[in-house]
C-alpha cells in the first residue's frame, strides 16, 4: 500500500483503494479555479502527487489549486483559531505546494460551506494558514472576505519577457511583488515564471503586473507561485489595489480590479483591507470516476 502522504506516483490508485472514490465539488471566483474537497473528519492525507493529479487540467479534474475542507479542531494548524472558526481551508496550490492564504479560494470556500448547509447565510469566520478571515455573504451572489492588513515590506523588481519592472512588496499572508508597468498588460508573456530576487523572496513570490485603466480602476494579470498564469487572484488583486493606492497617494479607497477571468473589488480603508466579488459553484463527482 502506497504511503498517502509521501506524494507516491500512483495517487489515484492510493485513493482508490483507501476511500473507493472521493467526492469533489469544482468551483471558481472570476476563473480562479479549485478542485474542493470535502473532508469534515480529515480523513485524507493529500500529497503533492495527488494534488497536481486532480489539477492537471487534461489528466485530471483540472484547477488553479484545491480547497479541502475539514473541521478545525482536527487540523493542528488552526489549534489558535478555534473559537472564531469551525472550519479550516486546507489550500494547496495546483502543483501541489502548500500557501498561506488564497482569497479567491476563501471566498469560493464559504460559497460551498453555504451552498451545502454547512454554514449559514450572513458572517462567519474561516481558519487558514494565515490566520481566521471573516467572510460575508448571501444565500446567493457575490461574497466579500476581510483579507486583514497589508503588510507593505518596500520594493523590489520582477523580469518579464526580458524586460525589468519595479513593483511594491507586499505580504497578505502569502508573498506579492505588484507591479505597475506602462506597458500593456494584455501584450505580456507569462508562459514562464517572472524573475524574481531569490534573496528578498526565499519561498518564492506571486507576481502581479497592472496598468491604471481608469478612475481608481487597475487591469492586472498575475503569474501565481505554484500554479503559473492564472485569470485571477483575490490575494494579488490586494497587493495591486495596495500598490496603486501607493502611486496615487491615496491610501484609503475603493479599487475596481479587472482581471482576465472577470472583476473584483478592493476597498482599504486604513485598518484593513476587504475584497469582494463571484463565487460559483460549477459541478461536482468523483474521483477516480465511479460510473
Ligand atoms: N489564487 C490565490 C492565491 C493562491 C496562493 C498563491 N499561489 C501562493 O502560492 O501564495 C488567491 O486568490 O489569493
Amino acid at each position: 500500500m502506497p504511503d498517502p502522504g509521501s506524494g507516491d506516483a500512483r495517487p489515484d490508485l492510493w485513493v482508490r483503494l483507501e476511500f473507493g472514490a472521493m467526492r469533489f465539488v469544482k468551483g471558481h471566483g472570476t476563473e480562479n479555479d479549485f478542485v474542493i474537497l470535502p473532508d469534515a473528519d480529515a480523513r485524507l492525507d493529500l500529497g503533492p502527487q495527488l494534488v497536481a493529479t486532480l489539477c492537471d487540467r487534461r489528466a485530471g479534474i483540472g484547477a488553479d489549486g484545491v480547497l479541502r475542507v475539514v473541521r478545525a479542531k482536527l487540523c493542528p494548524e488552526a489549534a489558535d483559531q478555534l473559537g472564531e472558526a469551525e472550519w479550516f481551508m486546507d489550500y494547496r496550490n495546483a502543483d501541489g505546494s502548500i500557501a498561506e492564504m488564497c482569497g479567491n479560494g476563501v471566498r469560493v470556500f464559504a460559497r460551498y460551506l453555504v451552498d451545502s448547509g454547512l454554514a449559514a447565510p450572513g458572517e462567519f469566520g474561516v481558519a487558514t494558514r494565515g490566520g481566521v478571515k471573516r467572510v460575508r455573504l448571501g444565500a446567493t451572489g457575490d461574497v466579500t472576505v476581510d483579507m486583514g492588513s497589508p503588510r507593505v515590506l518596500g520594493v523590489s523588481r520582477a523580469t518579464v519577457n526580458g524586460r525589468e519592472y519595479a513593483g511594491l512588496n507586499v505580504n497578505m499572508g502569502n508573498p506579492h511583488l505588484a507591479c505597475v508597468i506602462d506597458d500593456p498588460v494584455a501584450e505580456l508573456d507569462l508562459t514562464r515564471e517572472p524573475g524574481f530576487d531569490r534573496a528578498t523572496y526565499p519561498a518564492g513570490v506571486n507576481v502581479e503586473l497592472f496598468n491604471r485603466v481608469g478612475d481608481h480602476t487597475v487591469s492586472m494579470r498575475v503569474h501565481e507561485r505554484g500554479s503559473g498564469e492564472t485569470r485571477s487572484c483575490g490575494t494579488g488583486a490586494v497587493a495591486t489595489a495596495v500598490a496603486a493606492a501607493h502611486a496615487a497617494g491615496e491610501p484609503t479607497g475603493t479599487w475596481s480590479v479587472r482581471v482576465l477571468g472577470g472583476t473584483v473589488t478592493v476597498t482599504l480603508d486604513g485598518r484593513t483591507s476587504y475584497l469582494t466579488g463571484p463565487a460559483v459553484l460549477v459541478a461536482s463527482g468523483s474521483y477516480p470516476a465511479s460510473v
